[in-house]
């Protein structure tokens, strides 16, 4: 299998919703592994979101992008929301140029939405309800592709409340402006992509942009900020060398946290590859002569956890961290400031790398 097909090959997650079929599962994520370890993104099929409830998300959020703007900035987002939830624009010129609509969780307060199309409300609301259950399934199969017990991920962080979906829309390029969302890392643990049936999503390995070609059914995911430092810090550091470290095989029983169970495995487990999962740079380019329509969801940690290196994999191994300890709602925060300021250079930009401790 040449490298690009890792990014194209639709990922049948079938055997996640029934009982048995080992081999089948072990073959999907190993798949996913190495998709995750070349791009950090990947495609996946037959993961029970229905295709006629995607279709109308498409069509209606194309529907309410192309009304008159007036209507639109109805639903201008609350001053103290978490995540401007409700509708947002990009300043023009900047370097990223989009419109988008941010929901949050069902119920929250700060949720916006318009009037017209009537059904636009209901349609997002299911397809979140959707993406959360298909989030479960993936937040398995990725424990299992960093070689640990399936629960790992949802015992660290099972706050939903900080999840998100956004419906956004780029208008064609211009002579002067291709890009529809600057090159960027997502600041979720990992995200999910509905495209429509425009191309724009790029992924950047070795220098080189690489088109995430759309295909009917098929969901894109990617992996966020906030897991891989989790795999710096929790998994990679912890876990390294083999793919799966024969300890698990040891531990039949649910695993109780992450940190525990790495204080008191460490010293039995080999040194994992350093750079395993990584949160992948990706960007969107307009295209010609058409609009496009997306839904992002991102599946995130909760605003209140401390991302921070564990003492485990610092003072206990002697090893210095690389971040210094930040909320995540903080990170939010400033990610949120990027989008209202009119940033035209991408090293203005906060990202991460704002975080991270500068190597002697
Ligand atoms: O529109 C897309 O295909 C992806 C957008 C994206 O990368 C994001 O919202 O973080
Ligand atoms: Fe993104």
């Amino acid at each position: 299998m040449n490298d690009q097909s890792l990014i194209s090959e639709q990922l049948d997650l079938t055997p996640f919703f029934i009982e048995g079929y080992e081999d089948e599962k072990r073959k999907i994520v190993d798949s996913i592994t190495k998709a995750c370890c070349e791009y950090g993104f990947f495609q996946i099929v037959n993961h029970g979101v229905p295709l006629d409830l995607t279709s109308q998300a498409i069509k209606l959020s194309k529907a309410f992008f192309e009304s008159p703007n007036e209507a639109n900035l109805k639903c201008c987002p609350l001053p103290n929301a978490p995540v401007p939830a409700g509708y947002n624009k990009k300043p023009n010129p900047s370097y990223g140029f989009n419109e988008y609509l941010i929901m949050l969780p069902h119920g929250s307060d700060f949720n916006i939405f318009p009037a017209d199309p009537p059904l636009f409300q209901e349609v997002m609301e299911e397809l979140f309800s959707q993406f959360l259950k298909i989030m479960m399934v993936v937040e398995r199969v990725l424990s299992e592709c960093l070689g640990l017990p399936p629960c790992v991920l949802k015992d660290f962080n099972n706050d939903r409340s900080w999840d998100f979906l956004i419906a956004l829309f780029y208008l064609p390029a211009t002579e002067k402006e291709k890009i529809g969302a600057s090159s960027h890392k997502d600041v979720s643990c990992f995200t999910i992509v509905l495209q429509d049936e425009v191309a724009g999503l790029e992924v950047q390995k070795d220098g080189e942009w690489i088109l995430i070609a759309p295909q009917l059914g098929a969901l894109v995911v990617n992996i966020g900020d906030a897991l891989q430092l989790g795999c710096d810090f929790c998994w990679k550091l912890a876990f390294g060398g083999e793919m799966r470290p024969p300890i698990f095989d040891e531990l039949n029983t649910s695993v109780p946290h992450v940190g525990d169970l790495v204080s008191s495995h460490m010293h039995d487990l080999r040194i994992l590859t350093n750079d395993k999962f990584k949160s992948p740079t990706h960007r969107v380019l307009r295209p010609n002569g058409r609009s496009r329509n997306s839904f992002t969801f991102f599946y995130s940690l909760s605003g209140d956890k401390l991302v921070q290196p564990l003492p485990q994999f610092t003072k206990e191994m002697a090893e210095k961290p690389k971040y210094v300890p930040f909320l995540y709602k903080e990170y939010i925060q400033k990610r949120k400031e990027n989008k209202s300021k009119n940033i035209t250079r991408l090293e203005d930009e906060i990202t991460i790398s704002h975080y991270a401790i500068p190597e002697e």
